[in-house]
């Protein structure tokens, strides 16, 4: 082994690596010393004195440790802002960027923020333990949002978000008044939809019995006493902001300005922390440091530190390097870099779905269903394409997606050679996957899918939203003249993962041949295979005969 001097000098050839490393936090800029690379977004936060964010499951499930970050992105010339769980966000990874935390949404002395008073006046809050989290979600929606959000979009914002104290109904009543909502929805529905006695509550908008009396000014839903509400929705315009002295953070102009330098820093433990700007850096650190974790969310590498106390001595942040963030349309299909992140992944699915011929874009459709029950927003922000495929874990959501809808994989070694692999045949087994140490994925080519082949996705789950599966799979018909068949891979209750092995082929000539194709027929037939997966799981699943479905 050469001396540390040499070592060095090999690193510095090429790029002008820097432990030049700042931060802006709620406005203030902070520089961050070298030898943190071990510490996360959370521990740096508390540690100066921001203790409004709080440290929950530590795994990135309960949101408590939600806080907006934003950086300047030169591609769109736009700032972007978006919630991370901080539990998980190793502290070098906002390096560059802007921090909101709590502190600095609004707070008692110099004022709340309208989400924080409307959140207090609806009773949201509790034990007040995962309100900082909650309304650092509804913040991070609205300073992204062009205009009002639905109440869909917050919905789904909060996803990530646990509360154990108020049953969310109150959170949501806080944040609906900000919201685009559809009162002609409730207002002009027809009376056949009312029973009879009910009217349009003029309080809530929604049916009830709660009829003022004839000559009487007073509603009871006014008194808080009707339609079992204590709290009544304030509209937007009386939660205006007036208490709200302080005004909004803006993006710090110093960090426009800035230039991004590629980073070499260091941790605890001689712990090495890389974050190359270049594809040829990254493959030159990947041949010096085979055994060195890439890393983009850290939402798996972080829970395997932290939790499971695996250890690693070289981390590489992938997130700035250019050919690991494509995301182009071409004639066959979407190219997207490895390091793309889940959420910019599902805008471009949701894009697609619209603009091209429907044909063409089952299986963007079946991503997008399946993307909403993956994990929470904040997770989704960082996680990436890449980081998912790369840890093959049994129980990840989108691996049989790419199996089922023929995606390919294009690897790249340390000397620059590329070459695909078909998804079906990447993975090899629990966690491993058909990849050389000094390999690393560049990205993925997901096809567009063909006249008569659709896909369609399956997540069995203990609850709906940001849960583990205990099975998933992703299915393909494709129909031709001849016969039609089904493809399905999949995974079983964390157990099991097959892939090549399991590469399941259930044909069913009888039915669907494609002059008998409707949408009908095909749902027809995705629901026949998924409840068959589900009625196995019911009665004793795995001993029972799933195992024999799918080895089959
Ligand atoms: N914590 C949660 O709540 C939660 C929920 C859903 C999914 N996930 C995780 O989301 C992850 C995806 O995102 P992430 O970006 O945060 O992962 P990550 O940064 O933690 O990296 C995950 C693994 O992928 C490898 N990797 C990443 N990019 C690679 C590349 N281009 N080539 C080769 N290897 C690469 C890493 O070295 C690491 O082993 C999944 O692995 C999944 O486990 C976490
Ligand atoms: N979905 C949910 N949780 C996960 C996944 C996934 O695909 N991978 C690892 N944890």
């Amino acid at each position: 082994m050469g001396s540390l001097k040499n070592e060095e000098e090999i690193e510095l050839m090429g790029e002008e690596w820097t432990k030049e490393a700042i931060l802006y936090v709620n406005g203030v800029r902070k520089v961050l010393p070298d030898g943190l690379a071990h510490l996360t977004l959370i521990e740096y936060l508390r540690d100066i004195g921001l203790t409004g964010t709080k440290l929950g499951c530590g795994e990135g499930g309960c949101g408590a440790c939600t806080v907006m970050v934003s950086h300047y992105d030169k591609k769109s010339k736009k700032c972007v802002h978006y919630a991370v769980n901080a539990c998980l966000a190793p502290l070098y990874s906002v390096e560059g960027m802007h921090v909101i935390t709590v502190e600095g949404v609004g707070n008692r002395k110099h004022g709340l923020h309208p989400i924080q008073e409307s959140f207090a006046r609806a009773h949201g809050s509790q034990c007040g333990f995962c309100t900082p989290g909650f309304i650092m979600s509804m913040y991070a929606l609205l300073r992204s949002s062009q205009t009002a959000p639905t109440e869909e979009q917050i919905e789904e914002c909060l996803a990530g978000n646990l509360c154990r104290c108020t049953g969310y109904r109150p959170i949501v009543d806080a944040f609906r008044v900000f919201s685009k909502t559809n009162d002609a929805v409730y207002t002009n529905m027809s009376s056949l939809s009312l029973k009879e006695g009910e009217f349009v509550c003029p309080s809530t908008g929604k049916p009830c019995s709660c009829r003022p009396e004839i000559g009487s000014n007073v509603h009871p839903c006014k008194e808080g006493v009707a339609c079992g509400r204590s709290y009544e929705p304030v509209s937007y315009s009386e939660i205006d902001g007036s208490t709200y002295t302080k005004k909004e953070l803006i993006f710090p102009p110093d960090l426009l300005l800035r230039k991004l330098n590629p980073l070499k820093l260091s941790g605890f433990g001689g712990l090495k922390w890389y974050r190359p700007l270049e594809l040829q850096h990254l493959l030159e650190l990947k041949l010096k440091y085979p055994d060195a974790k890439l890393l983009v969310g850290n939402t798996e590498v972080g829970i395997e530190m932290r939790l499971k106390r695996m250890q690693y001595q070289v981390l590489i942040s992938v997130t700035h390097v250019p050919e690991l963030n494509v995301l182009s349309v071409k004639d066959d299909g979407l190219e997207i870099g490895a390091a793309v992140r889940l959420t910019e992944l599902l805008k471009t699915f949701r894009k697609l779905v619209n603009e091209r011929p429907a044909d063409e874009t089952s299986s963007c459709k079946t991503f997008i269903e399946q993307l909403k029950w993956f994990a929470g927003t904040q997770i989704k922000n960082v996680a990436s394409v890449g980081g998912n495929i790369c840890t093959a874990s049994p129980i990840s959501d989108l691996n049989p997606l790419w199996m089922a809808s023929r995606a390919k994989f294009q690897i790249i070694d340390s000397k620059g050679n590329i070459r695909m692999a078909l998804a079906e045949d990447f993975f090899l087994g629990y966690r491993k996957v058909n990849m050389a140490s000094d390999e690393i994925l560049l990205s993925i080519f997901l096809p567009w899918t063909r006249r008569f082949e659709f896909v369609k996705e399956f997540k069995q789950a203990h609850r709906r939203e940001d849960d583990i599966a205990i099975v998933n799979a992703g299915m393909r018909v494709y129909l031709e003249e001849k016969g039609s068949r089904i493809d399905c891979f999949g995974c079983v209750n964390r157990l099991w993962w097959g892939c090549s092995s399991i590469y399941l082929c259930i044909e069913d000539k009888r039915i669907y041949h494609r002059q008998e194709l409707d949408a009908g027929a095909v749902a027809k037939c995705f629901e026949n295979l998924t409840s068959r997966y589900c009625d196995q799981r019911r009665c004793s699943w795995w001993d029972g005969g799933v195992s024999e479905i799918f080895n089959s």
